[in-house]
């Protein structure tokens, strides 16, 4: 199986246009009134958001307020109780998720989880061309070695493609994780806390190389989940805030990511500050 290339977060390859199905300025992802139920409990309380092609979005919110459900619903792999949710131009409950999905980069904690110990590195990149987790016997041809090569490059972890999945440190996971995420061409990369978990210089050095993605204009629609404004690469352009499964707020970063708005995210008095692309955020003196 061979894939296109798009531009890795290193922004060397030509890449292929942001092509959602129908025309490209739909939205990738359009969620209208979406509720998830489970133990008579909404997850997510009447979500409505739409994603652009060419938007670079974070969700920010705090424990339990519903960001990774959100992600499973944006990535076909969780159905709204109530309300519509289209992913890809393909309306959940009405498509066969499972074309669905190797359409859709995907880098989460439960997703990690399922890798084996003992595969190869590279063949956690390469399995993501068909959606899977797991080598079996399906081939792959040259250019996917390639391309999952040139990834795993751009992201700063060449040379371990030989090592087992299971040596690696949390810091080269996660790396690994997000070529896997985006080695099948995806038309839209959600990233579930992709530095959690990192020390200081590898979430830095994650931030960097997420900017470079972020700032490649042919890469594809992303969707970042974090806890920390410190984790938002320079060039996100707009942000939505959980708190309780409820939206906050939504819309371009810069009138999203308020001491107000984001101290009513987190529950607590805030001081946020921006400089040089990066943001910042402590609890306000009492
Ligand atoms: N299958 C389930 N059944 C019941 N409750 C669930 C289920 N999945 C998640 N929850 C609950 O839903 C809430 C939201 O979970 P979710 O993982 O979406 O939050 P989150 O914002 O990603 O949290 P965190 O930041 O801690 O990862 C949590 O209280 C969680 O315990």
């Amino acid at each position: 199986m061979s894939q296109a290339t798009t531009s890795g977060p290193g922004g060397t390859g030509p890449g292929a246009a942001p092509t959602a199905k129908g025309a490209p300025d739909e939205p990738v992802l359009d969620l209208d009134g979406v509720t998830v139920v489970r133990d008579g409990r909404a997850l997510l309380d009447d979500v409505s958001w739409a994603v652009g092609a060419d938007e670079r979005w974070v969700v920010l919110g705090p424990n339990g307020a519903g960001k990774t459900t959100l992600v499973q619903v944006a990535a076909g792999r969780t159905h709204p109780t109530r309300g519509r949710a289209e992913v890809l131009g393909e309306e959940l409950g009405l498509t066969d998720v499972f074309e669905l999905r190797p359409r859709i980069g995907l880098a989460s904690a439960a997703l990690a989880e399922r890798v084996p110990a003992a595969e190869r590195v590279v063949d956690v990149v390469l399995t993501a061309s068909y959606g899977m987790v797991g080598r079996w016997r399906e081939e792959y041809e040259g250019p996917d070695h390639d391309r999952a090569r040139e990834l795993l490059g751009a992201l700063g972890v060449a040379g371990l493609e030989r090592r087992s999945y299971g040596t690696l440190s949390e810091g080269e996971r996660k790396r690994v994780q997000i070529a896997r995420a985006l080695m099948a061409d995806p038309e839209l990369v959600l990233l579930d806390e992709p530095a959690a978990g990192l020390d200081l210089g590898g979430r830095e050095d994650l931030v960097r190389r997420l900017g470079a993605l972020v700032a490649d204009a042919h890469a594809p629609a992303l969707v970042l989940v974090t806890h920390h404004v410190e984790e938002i690469p320079p060039g996100v352009t707009h942000a939505l805030l959980l708190r309780e499964g409820r939206v906050v707020g939504q819309g371009p970063v810069d009138q999203v990511l308020t001491a107000e708005a984001l101290g009513a995210t987190f529950g607590l008095r805030l001081r946020v500050e921006r400089g040089g692309g990066r943001w910042s955020a402590r609890a306000a003196a009492a």
